[in-house]
């Protein structure tokens, strides 16, 4: 699945009969980067269940264990973090290869600002390309130090602060990388670090350090928040429960709308609020999707989804809705390219800057789908309808743009081909199984 591996051509049609049955997505992506980040920076040993076993979060394990933690699979989802206890981390005896995780590269910047080590960091093609001053910016003012190649690219090399000084630090974007980064630098500085976010993004980081016994204040403030932590806590390992998540039941909760007669229930779905933004915005299509046996777990809101084939119809989808919902656009851009009518989705800038460049490469996908679609400025306005299909989307090693373009292939009438599904295998192993398994049928194969 690296950058060096063969591409893995993948072409899906629609299915004979509905999708139906009860599944279980994937484990939650950021909250399994972060279980493994803070296990091994707790005193003890955390027992994690449900983890992501994804391309991105076995990089972030991988990394955990050149940082000196212990990390083992005991099964499938289940691991065993030993940590070190802040500050412990210890020099990397290699380079550490962040894959195609801009999560992982960016919040263990943080780890390592608050370190007073040494080491490189790389990534494959796609995540070489990503901007990565969003956060040595306001890490340096930790004292850590970093150099990297013009314009801020990895890799890059740092050397973490002996005496890391607290931030107070305004995101001049709306980003849980960059809050994430900055509250993991804050643990090892002596003081208050004080973030102060203009739009409410993922508070996992927020949850998940005070899982760990860490102290962690939060205002709202209109639509942001301002995050103050308690330097040099002393965390406490403890078991973590990874939810299923959101962003990979949005692929399977489309696919059920678009394909007639479906019926689906995903299980045991991570129903934060800064997350379920796509749930919210399909309803308001018209999707009538039902949030069964709603309960807490380990501090995250977690239900099941019923989810059943609906005519949607378009929508203006609000800018203050991104934060919320910003990995999903893909998908519901194809659902509006089913939906009667327009559908305009606003304030997509920060598209720009994920594994491809999402704008453009979303609009390409509805394209080669012969979908009239367009862009103006920070904005994509999708006219739905028929879907005639017959193409094949490029990829650009993105694994949203990747499932997005298999599950237009199911409602598309000639079906859709991509050209490489390897990068799936970074967010959500096994979901074209998973959707032949819905369909009864191998509706999603090699191409
Ligand atoms: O903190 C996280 O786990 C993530 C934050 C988001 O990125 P940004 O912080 O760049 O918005 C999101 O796109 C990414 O998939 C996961
Ligand atoms: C943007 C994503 O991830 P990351 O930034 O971790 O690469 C994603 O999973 O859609």
């Amino acid at each position: 699945m690296t950058s060096s591996s063969e591409p893995r051509p993948l072409r899906a049609a629609p299915p004979q009969n509905p999708l139906t049955g009860r599944f279980r997505v994937a484990g939650d992506k950021s909250i399994s980067h972060r279980a493994l980040m803070f296990g091994a920076l707790a005193i003890g040993t955390t027992e994690i269940e449900g983890l992501l076993e994804g391309e991105d979060v076995l990089r972030t394990a991988a990394a955990m264990r050149l940082l000196g933690a212990t990390v083992e699979h005991l099964g499938t989802g289940r691991w065993r973090v030993a940590g070190r206890g802040i500050g412990g981390l210890t020099e990397p005896a290699d380079v550490l290869d962040m894959g195609n995780s801009g999560t992982a590269a960016r919040l263990i910047c943080g780890l390592l600002a608050g370190h007073p080590i040494f080491a490189v960091m790389t990534g494959d093609a796609s995540l070489r390309r990503r901007p990565m001053k969003r956060v040595t910016d306001p890490l340096a003012a930790t004292g850590a130090e970093f150099w990297f190649r013009e314009g801020g690219r990895l890799p890059l090399a740092v050397k973490g602060a002996a005496t890391p000084l607290p931030l107070d630090y305004t995101l001049p974007v709306a980003s849980a990388q960059v809050k994430s980064a900055c509250l993991l630098a804050g643990l090892s500085a002596r003081g208050t670090t004080r973030v102060v976010e203009h739009e409410a993004t993922r508070d996992h980081t927020e949850n998940m350090l005070r899982h760990f016994g860490a102290t962690v204040h939060v205002a709202k403030e209109g639509r942001g928040r301002v995050i103050e932590l308690v330097g040099q806590p002393e965390l406490t390992a403890a078991p973590v429960v990874v939810p299923g998540d959101p962003s990979s039941a949005a692929f399977l909760a489309v696919a059920a709308l678009l394909v007639p007669g479906s019926k689906v229930v995903i299980e045991h779905v991570g129903l934060n609020p800064l997350r379920a933004g796509i749930f919210e915005t399909l309803n308001d299509m018209g999707a009538g999707i039902v949030i069964q046996n709603p309960r807490l777990e380990g501090g995250e809101p977690v239900g099941d989804l019923l989810v059943e084939h609906r005519e949607l119809t378009g929508i203006a989808v609000p800018a203050e809705r991104a934060p919320s919902m910003i990995d999903e656009y893909p998908i519901l851009a194809v659902a509006a390219a089913a939906a009667r009518g327009t559908t305009r989705m606003q304030g997509l800038h920060e598209l720009r800057v994920k594994e491809s460049d999402r704008l453009s490469a979303t609009a390409a996908l509805l394209q080669a789908a012969g979908v009239a679609v367009r862009i103006e400025g920070d904005d994509m306005i999708v006219d739905g309808g028929a879907i005639p299909g017959g193409g094949t989307v490029v990829t650009h090693m993105d694994h949203r743009i990747a499932m997005s373009g298999l599950v237009l292939g199911l409602a598309a009438q000639k079906g859709m081909a991509v050209d490489d599904g390897a990068f799936i295998d970074t967010s959500f192993p096994g979901f074209a199984a998973l959707m032949n398994r819905a369909a009864g049928a191998d509706v999603m194969v090699t191409a």
